[in-house]
């Protein structure tokens, strides 16, 4: 039997990397089953290269990643691929695959590679597709839907996958408000009602402070740094990484902190700390 204590997920001294240049290094982390952590970093850091990594879809320059206390480094495809569920960042696919057949794909490592779907299969995908409200677009193809559809499509084909680490790049990057909040709020209730962990790369600093248990932010030298999301995201934070001067207001009788920011040449006052 599995130990409480042993962490769904871990990074250990990992080392990311393209073409053998290092992009992220220092990586240290452990997720355990509930939590949801950030992972924010200006463009370029290194948070896709990361993600893949974790993935094992790009190989690591050094370090391990670890499930359940286990090494992956052996692991076959599809035992890794039933652990973890990834959505990319939108890209528009090649082939005009219908909406569910592209979130029934999410199955893939519930079957064998040449096995046609069962009956649990298309369930899965079918409660996906209702969960995130795209039952509409059931039939329609997948390179004739927006941008945001197409993201959302991604979002309920790792949901589909049913794995208990699921890894978002940008899930909420092309969508409505409405969207954005029924996304992360979703990725929430994954957490926190069914023990699922949550690695989630963002732009936007409240929706970390609303929603991570743990931030990780990987600065423009690639170091990676991680702890409490008021900890982390501070207006020096912001002004240093962004340049933007910022005021984050502490979390307070049940309402997330939040960061405002000043737009450029707005008087100093409006953003004291
Ligand atoms: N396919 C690739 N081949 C080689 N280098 C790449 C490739 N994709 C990205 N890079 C480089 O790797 C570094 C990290 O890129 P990455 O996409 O991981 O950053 P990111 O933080 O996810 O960026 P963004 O916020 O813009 O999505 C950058 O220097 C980038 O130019």
């Amino acid at each position: 039997m599995q130990h409480f204590s042993v962490p769904l997920f871990r990074a250990q001294d990992l080392v990311c990397g393209r073409d053998g240049r290092v992009v992220v290094s220092s990586v240290n982390f452990a997720l355990r089953a509930g939590e949801i952590l950030f992972l924010l970093g200006p463009n370029g850091c290194g948070k896709t290269t990361l993600l893949r990594t974790l993935l094992r879809s790009l190989p690591a320059l050094s370090g391990e990643i670890l499930v359940d206390g286990e090494s992956v480094a052996n692991w076959p495809s599809e035992k890794f691929a039933r652990a973890a569920a990834y959505a990319p960042q939108s890209v528009k696919p090649p082939f005009p695959f219908s909406v569910f057949d592209m979130v029934l794909m999410g199955r893939s490592a519930h079957r064998g590679a040449f096995s046609a779907p069962t009956r649990a299969d298309r369930e899965a995908a079918d409660q996906a597709l209702e969960t995130l409200g795209l039952n509409r677009l059931r039939e329609a193809a997948v390179t004739e839907i927006s941008g945001g559809e197409r993201q959302l499509v991604l979002f309920a084909r790792a949901l589909a996958q049913q794995a208990r680490l699921l890894i978002l790049d940008e899930p909420t990057a092309s969508l409505d408000f409405g969207n954005q909040i029924a996304v992360l709020d979703h990725a929430r209730a994954l957490a926190k009602s069914e023990g699922r962990g949550v690695i989630l790369a963002a732009h936007d600093p409240n929706h970390a402070l609303a929603y991570a248990d743990r931030v990780g932010l990987i600065g423009r030298d690639g170091k990676f740094s991680l702890g409490a999301p008021e900890e982390m995201i501070t207006a020096e934070w912001l002004a240093t990484t962004y340049g933007v001067r910022a005021r984050v207001v502490p979390a307070q009788s049940g309402v997330p902190a939040f960061c405002l920011p000043a737009p450029r040449g707005a008087a100093e006052a409006t953003c004291e700390v």
